[in-house]
């Protein structure tokens, strides 16, 4: 049978680096024949990913003939391209598998958000009917699903309230990059102070709080906002009930990839809480309020959560191992996603507090993607 012809856009970005990584390690390009599109450097050399030339150069990515042409088309370019190209693509008559890691498609009625380890059955449902659209989910959005499948799975929450801790990369590759620089500028400003051990620590304090609070701070890439050293409560535009667009995306975004009514109708599940940017690189964390059912002892919700797909990790509620495995740092770079910090809540035998923290880039946006094409490849 022939390879499936897939246009890839958007693979030279944070995403799509991640992505085109993990597409060789999973040796997904036996099994395509990849074509590189390119938004600024049409004609260019194309890469070779996996050991396989496309044998072309970069294609035009806003050349519908050339779109059209491909049997799927995997973005990770924006929201704004995706807007631009994709309505003309299908009004081209083009009737391949869309798949992307922008939010601007999520909602649409013909498109699934793909987790499989969460929503395979979704999946396959829409697959049967003829689906052709894949757009992964939120960041955020997966790595709580990732880690709380198992509860979701066995119908046992009755609401969630989500606390987020997220890392610059969802901001974007600058941000992660003005976090750095902005860890630098504090450290130079008591550099001095810090290597005389005698030094006063409110005086080192002091200089601190004005580094980050002078004009010369280098913030411009978070809305004129101190991260290194603070935290950012806001994330994402305003929309409606006091929420931030992030904070909507989990109560909107979790029904739909559960298959359930719409998010605040009969029959969902209500999910809320606040997001917050913090100086973490790539890992989101959330510290998670659950609303059970039933008093469901906690053996149970341990196993239940441990069996539910073959990445979440449960880590022991003590605190060496949290501590070690249950953080940015511990998991950065990997696609475990650790779920620890489990105990009953005061509020009664029915509340159950959780931390979970996984990788934004991995489980939170590209791996969601390389597991959708390698689903249709297979079909
Ligand atoms: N960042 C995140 O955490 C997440 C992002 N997403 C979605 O993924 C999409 C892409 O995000 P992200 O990967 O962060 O975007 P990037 O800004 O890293 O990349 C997007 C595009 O920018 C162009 N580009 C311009 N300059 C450079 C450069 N110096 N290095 C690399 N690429 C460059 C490339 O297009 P070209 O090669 O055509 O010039 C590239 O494909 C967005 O829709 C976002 O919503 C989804 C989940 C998480
Ligand atoms: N908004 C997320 C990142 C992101 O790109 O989300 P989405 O794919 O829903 O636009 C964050 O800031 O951490």
């Amino acid at each position: 049978m022939a390879k499936p012809v897939v246009g890839l856009v958007g693979w030279r970005g944070m995403v799509g680096s991640v992505l085109m990584q993990r597409m060789q390690e999973e040796k997904d390009f036996a099994h395509i024949e990849p074509v590189y599109f390119s938004t600024s450097n049409a004609g260019g050399d194309a890469p070779t990913f996996g050991g396989i030339s496309s044998g072309e150069k970069l294609q035009d990515a806003s050349n519908i003939d050339a779109l059209k042409k491909m049997d799927i088309i995997l973005t990770c370019q924006g929201g704004d391209y995706t807007k631009e190209v994709y309505p003309k693509l299908r009004a081209a008559g083009w009737n391949g598998h869309w798949i992307d890691a922008a939010s601007a498609l999520r909602m649409a009625d013909d498109a699934v958000i793909v987790l499989d380890p969460v929503n395979r059955s979704v999946i396959d449902s829409a697959l049967a009917k003829g689906g052709k659209n894949w757009i992964g989910g939120n960041c955020t959005v997966s790595l709580m699903l990732m880690g709380l499948g198992g509860l979701f799975e066995h119908k046992l929450i009755d609401w969630v309230s989500s606390m987020t801790y997220q890392a610059a990369s969802g901001a974007g590759a600058q941000n992660m990059r003005e976090l750095i620089a902005q860890m630098g500028t504090i450290h130079a400003s008591v550099a001095d102070l810090l290597d005389d051990p005698k030094s006063a620590i409110l005086e080192i304090d002091r200089k601190v709080a004005e580094t980050i609070r002078s004009d010369a701070f280098p913030k411009k890439n978070f809305r004129n906002t101190p991260l290194a050293g603070s935290l950012i409560p806001w994330i994402d535009v305003p929309v409606e009930h006091g929420q931030s667009k992030e904070e909507w995306k989990g109560g909107a975004e979790c029904n739909k990839i559960l298959g359930n009514p719409a998010f605040r109708s009969a029959g969902s599940i209500p999910i809320d809480g606040l997001c917050v940017r913090i100086g973490a690189m790539r890992c989101h964390s959330q510290a998670l309020t659950i609303k059970l059912k039933k008093d469901v002892p906690l053996d149970e919700v341990n196993d239940i959560l441990a069996k539910a797909n073959d990445w979440v990790k449960v880590v022991p509620n003590d605190r060496e191992i949290s501590e070690r495995d249950l953080t940015p740092a511990a998991v950065t770079g990997t696609l475990t996603v650790p779920v620890g910090r489990l105990h009953k809540m005061a509020m009664g035998d029915d509340y159950l507090a959780a931390f979970t923290c996984g990788d934004q880039l991995l489980w939170g946006a590209a791996e969601p993607l390389r597991r959708m094409l390698r689903i249709l490849v297979e079909a």
